[in-house]
């Protein structure tokens, strides 16, 4: 639904040349969150600006539902960019108007009959949780209020995609996850594709379906989220992960542990459905042996439960390379990390 071909975006104020995107090829797909996360100054603004045809890129094309936003100007452009709407990170709101009067602002200037705004402005405050609260000005409202008049006042237009710069990192962690969750509702029964930059794996973990981890204006490692998760492959990549505590690797295992330990260290990786099943009693039942539990954590995500255990077992050669087989039959990637 949304491909970037060979995206790059130089600024030069004529002295020096800065390549804030540097040739970035994507795919999002209809009905998707996909996530773009990076560190400050990786080029993800950028990148969002380019969605919605606010910079134009030095080079390459972005295409929406077929139409080259890069490419179009004037009123082609103004048409295009009604279906492709914004939620900032610090609101935007209009802070002399009313909540309703914040969501009924964009269709009154799309030239909306009134009679169809005061319906759609009452769908949208029931839809994002502020029924109530309709009358109020901005400067009464919460945090996590006012990013929900931010979302009803993108969804207006009933937008083709919704793109979230930083929509949470103004929020704490308990607003944000209502605030994540509001999305994910949205997202799931609209099927509205949304495109969000961060810089909390948290947002990603949460919600994203797929994801893109930009460094330097690069795209560096991009997938499902549940498979870079669980591989991360980029040392960058592996730092975000890390930043979801659950999952920081090194600092709830110790190795050290098992090279004391005589006999095997299993690593196994789970997820999704794979998850639910009761692979330790199966494995004990099955070969007679006693695991032993070293460690294990789980984190959920928007597809499922993915989860990491330690197992120590003393077994033969033979029921090792058995019990490794009967774990990718499962579809549980099994990694002996000592041999013994
Ligand atoms: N209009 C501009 N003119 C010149 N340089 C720019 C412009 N906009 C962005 N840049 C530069 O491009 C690089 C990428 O910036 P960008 O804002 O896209 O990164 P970011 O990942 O969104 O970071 P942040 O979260 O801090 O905004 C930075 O070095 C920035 O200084």
């Amino acid at each position: 639904m949304i491909v970037l071909r060979n995206i790059s975006k130089i600024f030069d104020n004529g002295k020096v040349a800065l390549t804030a995107v540097d040739n970035v090829n994507l795919a999002i797909e209809q009905g998707q969150i996909y996530g773009i996360i990076g560190y400050s100054g990786a080029g993800k603004s950028t990148l969002i600006r380019l969605l919605n045809g606010l910079e134009k890129p030095t080079t390459g094309s972005v295409t929406i539902n077929g139409q080259d936003i890069s490419a179009a100007k004037g009123e082609t452009l103004r048409q295009a960019r009604l279906k492709i709407s914004m939620v900032f990170q610090h609101f935007n709101l209009l802070w002399s108007r009313t909540v309703s009067e914040n969501i009924a602002f964009s269709m009154q200037i799309a030239g909306v009959p009134k009679a169809k705004i005061k319906a759609r402005v009452t769908e949208l405050v029931e839809l994002v949780g502020l029924k109530g609260r309709e009358q109020a000005y901005p400067s009464q409202l919460s945090g996590g209020q006012k990013q929900r008049v931010g979302i009803a006042r993108a969804l207006a237009n009933n937008p083709d995609v919704l793109l979230c710069d930083e929509a949470t990192s103004a929020l704490d962690p308990q607003t944000t996850d209502q605030i994540l969750d509001l999305l994910l509702d949205i997202n799931r029964r609209f099927k509205l594709t949304i495109v969000l930059i961060t810089h909390e794996m948290h947002v990603v973990r949460k919600i994203c379906d797929r994801v893109a981890v930009m460094e330097n204006g690069k795209v560096v490692e991009e997938g499902e989220v549940l498979q870079v998760f669980t591989h991360p492959q980029q040392p960058i990549t592996q730092q975000f992960v890390r930043q979801v505590s659950q999952y920081a690797e090194e600092e709830t295992f110790n190795t050290e542990l098992a090279n004391d330990l005589e006999g095997t260290v299993i690593k196994l990786t789970f997820t999704g459905h794979s998850t639910h099943k009761p692979v330790v009693g199966e494995l004990t039942l099955r070969y007679g042996l006693p695991f032993n539990i070293l460690h294990g954590k789980m984190t959920q995500t928007a597809h499922g439960v993915f989860g990491q255990l330690w197992l120590h077992v003393v077994a033969t050669e033979e029921q090792l390379n058995n019990i490794l087989a009967d774990l990718q039959h499962s579809d549980i990637e099994g990694e002996v990390i000592k041999h013994g």
